[in-house]
């Protein structure tokens, strides 16, 4: 069978883990990585793979796995669809998905391509388990608690300040859906604290949770990828109440987003065109393998 030819898209924390499953994965080959400066400094792992600037030196690619920034994703998507390829994202700024798939949907039914934005975990795999124990219990309160852990997405937006060299958001849950912000950064020499202190505090990935700034000599030697969710709904089934559902996991953080990257490109291939979020997607569409031997596997 013919594989997917997949292309990963920026090379950070995100687009190393996209390789490997990628490269785990038995459906799928490498296109190719596109990177910001090309081949420039091209890591060993790479060596056998084209790394170019821009997606269109590649060969025959059918979806683009984005490992940017979240706030670059709608432009390279919007590059991307343009040229008839899937995307795929992690979108995960949860105020703004909703206009995301707006923009895209029109952008990919233009193209003939498929989009699938905000698959990650969260967004992503726990939105599915959110959606199921809604529909399982329709009457009821969701509560998703994150960490401790290092939150990739407030990391990056950090990183992203001036006058910052790197940074590390640790999510801590206070319970009941309610997180604290512990960032440590690292600064550039002459940066000044307290005004990267008060961007920080005033970006909307930190604005509604309370948010402490510490400075460090060094982000690296307190940094620890793992992260992991207490996920609890408790709610009412018909009329009856006191139903009460868990989910649990601890996890790597980016290896747990490029395996649903991946999963979720191998989904893009079986949709209409248009741009989706992981809760629109069959199911049986993120796997591999035989339809029937999955259902009777499965279900
Ligand atoms: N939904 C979810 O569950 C999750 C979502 N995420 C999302 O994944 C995103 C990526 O995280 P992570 O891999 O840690 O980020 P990194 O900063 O490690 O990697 C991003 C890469 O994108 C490329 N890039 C392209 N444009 C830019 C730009 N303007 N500025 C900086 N880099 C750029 C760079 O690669 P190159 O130099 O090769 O071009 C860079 O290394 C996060 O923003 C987060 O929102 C992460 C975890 C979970
Ligand atoms: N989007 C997160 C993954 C979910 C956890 C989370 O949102 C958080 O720690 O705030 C991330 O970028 O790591």
């Amino acid at each position: 069978m013919k594989k997917i030819r997949a292309a990963v898209v920026g090379y950070g924390n995100i687009g190393k883990f996209t390789l490997e499953a990628l490269e785990a994965a038995p459906d799928f080959e490498v296109a190719g990585i596109v990177r910001r400066h090309g081949a420039e400094n091209k890591p060993a792992e790479l060596a056998d793979y084209p790394v170019v600037k821009d997606i269109k030196e590649l060969k025959d690619v059918d979806v683009a796995i984005l490992a940017t920034p979240t706030r670059s994703v709608e432009a390279y998507a919007k590059e991307i669809l343009a040229l008839g390829i899937n995307t795929v994202d992690s979108f995960d700024i949860h105020t703004q998905i909703t206009q995301l798939r707006r923009s895209l949907d029109e952008t990919a039914k233009a193209h003939n391509a498929v989009s699938v934005i905000s698959a990650g975990w969260d967004p992503g795999s726990d939105s599915v388990v959110r959606a199921l124990l809604q529909a399982i219990a329709p009457k009821g309160i969701t509560y998703t608690n994150f960490g401790p852990g290092r939150s990739m997405g407030h990391s990056v937006a950090v990183r992203a300040i001036d006058g910052v060299k790197d940074a590390l958001s640790m999510t801590i849950p206070v319970g009941t859906g309610i997180h604290r912000r512990m960032v440590y950064v690292e600064l550039e020499e002459g940066a000044d604290f307290k005004t990267v202190e008060a961007a920080i505090k005033a970006d909307p990935y930190f604005v509604n949770d309370e948010t402490h700034v510490i400075q460090v000599p060094s982000v690296d030697d307190l940094n620890d990828v793992g992260h992991g969710v207490n996920l609890v709904r408790k709610g009412v089934s018909g009329k009856t109440h006191n139903q009460l559902f868990e989910f649990d996991m601890k996890i790597n953080n980016p290896a747990l987003t490029a395996q649903v990257l991946v999963c979720v490109a191998r989904a893009s291939m079986r949709q209409q065109p248009g741009c989706y979020t992981m809760i629109e997607i069959p199911v049986i569409d993120l796997l591999e393998g035989d339809r029937e031997e999955l259902i009777a596997h499965l279900v």
